[in-house]
C-alpha cells in the first residue's frame, strides 16, 4: 500500500518468452494498482547519467539571457528552455519552482511535416554547452528504445499484439526533459511546489531523479507517499493517453515534487508519446458490455496541445488568440 513495486526488466533483453510474460504480469499488476513502478535492469549506464547530470548543471548555471536564447515560449514546437514559473502544473497553486530544458524528435525545418505546420514537429534548440547536442541526441534515441521495450511488455500485458505500439511510436512526439529545482527559501509559501500535483499527458514516463528526494505519488486513499530515489532505477508511470487507451484499466496517478530545502534537485523525465497523428481510442480487450469505452477517440497531437494550454499561460493565450 505504501511503497511502489520495483521490477527487474533485464529479462526483456533476452528471448526467453516465459520470462517476458513474468515481467509483463508484474508490470500489469503495477499499472492497475499504482500506475507507478520502479525499473531496474535497464540498459542506461551510470556513466551516461553522470554525464547528463554534469551537462544539466552546466546549462542551468548559465546566465538567464544565455538560457533565454532558446526560450521555449518562442518555439512553435515546444523545444528549449522554460524559465522558473513558466509552467503551472497545479492551477490551484503558485507556478512551479523549476526550470526546464525540452527536446523532442528532431525534424529539420525543411521537412514536409514542418513546412506544413504540423503541430509539435520541428528542429530541436540546443544551448552552447560543450558536447551537449551529441550527448542528448544519443540519449533521446536510447530512451526511445527503452520506452519501446517497455511498451512491448505493456502490449503483452494488455493482451494486444506485442508490436502494437512499435509503428505508432515511429517519429514520435516523445520529449526528453531536464529539470532543475532550486532550493526553496524557508520563508516561501508552504503552497509553493517544485512541480504541482498533476497527471502526465502521454503514454509512459521514465524518470531519472537525483538523490535530493521530493517526488510524491498519491495512493488509492489519496495520501501522498514518497517515491524516494533508488540508485540505478528509473521511476516509470502511466500517463493520461495510456489511461485512455486502456479505458482506465491502467491508472494515470497524480504526483508532485516538493521543492528541496537547502539543495538543488535535478531530474530527467522521458515522456513517451506516439506519432502526432495516432488515434487514441479504447483498445480491444479493454472494454466489454459492462465497461464501455469511457473516452471519445482523440488524436495524439490534439490531446497534447489541449493539455499544454492548461498548464502554460503563453499556450493558453495562443489557443485563445
Ligand atoms: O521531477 C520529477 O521528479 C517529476 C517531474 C514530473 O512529474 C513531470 O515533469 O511530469
Ligand atoms: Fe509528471
Amino acid at each position: 500500500m505504501n511503497s511502489l513495486p520495483i521490477i527487474d526488466i533485464a529479462p526483456l533483453y533476452t528471448a526467453d518468452e516465459a520470462a517476458w510474460l513474468r515481467v509483463a504480469k508484474q508490470i500489469d499488476a503495477a499499472c492497475r494498482e499504482w500506475g507507478f513502478f520502479y525499473i531496474k535492469g535497464h540498459p542506461i549506464s551510470a556513466s551516461r547519467i553522470a554525464e547528463l547530470k554534469a551537462a544539466a548543471e552546466d546549462f542551468f548555471a548559465l546566465p538567464a539571457e544565455e538560457k533565454l536564447r532558446i526560450d521555449i515560449t518562442k518555439s512553435a514546437h515546444h523545444r528549449g528552455y522554460g524559465a522558473i514559473a513558466t509552467e503551472q502544473l497545479d492551477p490551484s497553486k503558485p507556478s512551479d519552482l523549476k526550470e526546464t530544458f525540452d527536446m523532442g524528435f528532431h525534424m529539420p525545418a525543411e521537412h514536409p511535416d514542418v513546412l506544413a505546420g504540423k503541430p509539435l514537429r520541428g528542429p530541436n534548440w540546443h544551448p552552447q554547452v560543450a558536447g551537449w547536442e551529441a550527448l542528448l541526441q544519443q540519449h533521446y534515441e536510447d530512451m526511445h528504445e527503452l520506452s519501446k521495450t517497455l511498451l512491448r511488455a505493456i502490449a503483452l500485458a494488455l493482451g494486444i499484439d506485442r508490436d502494437f505500439f512499435d509503428q505508432r511510436f515511429e517519429q514520435p512526439i516523445s520529449v526528453f526533459r531536464m529539470i532543475h529545482y532550486p532550493p526553496r527559501h524557508t520563508a516561501s509559501s508552504a503552497e509553493q511546489q517544485g512541480a504541482g500535483a498533476h497527471t502526465d499527458y502521454g503514454c509512459v514516463t521514465l524518470l531519472y531523479q537525483d538523490n535530493a528526494g521530493g517526488l510524491q505519488v498519491q495512493n488509492v486513499r489519496g495520501e501522498w507517499i514518497d517515491a524516494p530515489p533508488i540508485d540505478g532505477t528509473y521511476v516509470v508511470n502511466i500517463g493520461d493517453m495510456m489511461a485512455r487507451w486502456s479505458n482506465d484499466l491502467y491508472k494515470s496517478t497524480p504526483h508532485r515534487v516538493v521543492s528541496p530545502l537547502g539543495v538543488d534537485r535535478y531530474s530527467m523525465p522521458f515522456f513517451a508519446e506516439p506519432h502526432p497523428d495516432t488515434e487514441i481510442s479504447c483498445l480491444d480487450g479493454c472494454h466489454d458490455a459492462e465497461h464501455p469505452p469511457k473516452y471519445p477517440a482523440v488524436s495524439c497531437s490534439d490531446y497534447m496541445l489541449s493539455r499544454f494550454a492548461e498548464t502554460y499561460a503563453y499556450r493558453r493565450e495562443e489557443a485563445n488568440a
